[in-house]
């Protein structure tokens, strides 16, 4: 077995492969994809009277298509009635971070990271009061999120559209891990 030098035992350690806490409320639902030699094909879901089988309790009140150009963050986005279920396609790649802000939730002050597309197909749900932001991680080209929402959008007194500063949980949320 080597041993290592003075500057390199002073910075070791091992990595940590346990589970990362999750944010109460926040779901995924893998979905399949079928693809053969002419193409693929996704369900995004099923709706009865505009409920979304698999997220019990979701209805649909509206679908939204969102494109982010190379790098371009949104964030932070956050409702205090409307669950957000975002979906990115398997071509594209999307940094979805995620931070509970709800005073006395058991996650309070949890702060997720998840990438989205990329070769997976997943929806995930995002509870109110959990402050959701987007990178675009593609460089050079725009990243799609179709998304299913309980609230229809109001520019009124009804308006849900919360917004917190996109360095809200630290600049670095954004960067590309490193190690
Ligand atoms: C959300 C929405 C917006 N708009 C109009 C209002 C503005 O003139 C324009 C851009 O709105 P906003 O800056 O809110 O859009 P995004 O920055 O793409 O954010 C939206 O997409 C990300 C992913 C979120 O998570 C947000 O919750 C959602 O607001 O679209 C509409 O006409 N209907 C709508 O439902």
């Amino acid at each position: 077995m080597p041993e290592f030098n003075d500057a390199a035992k002073a910075a070791y350690s091992v990595q940590d492969y346990s589970a990362r806490s999750k944010i109460e409320g926040l779901e995924i639902v893998e979905l399949r994809r079928f693809n053969d030699d002419g193409g693929a094909m996704t369900e995004l879901g099923r709706l009865d009277g505009g409920k979304l089988q698999g997220l019990p309790g979701f209805e649909v009140r509206q679908v939204n298509y969102s494109v982010m150009e190379p790098l371009a963050i949104k964030a932070f986005h956050m409702h205090k009635r409307q669950t957000d279920v975002w979906y990115v396609p398997p071509t594209d790649k999307i940094l979805l971070c995620v931070g509970d802000v709800r005073k006395g939730s058991p996650t309070e002050g949890v702060v997720q990271r998840l990438v989205l597309g990329d070769t997976r197909s997943m929806l995930v749900r995002i509870p109110p009061g959990v402050a959701h932001g987007a990178k675009n991680l593609r460089p050079a080209t725009p990243s799609v999120i179709v998304y299913f929402v309980d609230v229809q959008f109001s520019t009124d007194e009804h308006c849900d559209e919360g917004r917190l500063p996109w360095d809200h949980f630290g600049a670095s949320v954004w960067d590309v891990e490193r190690g």
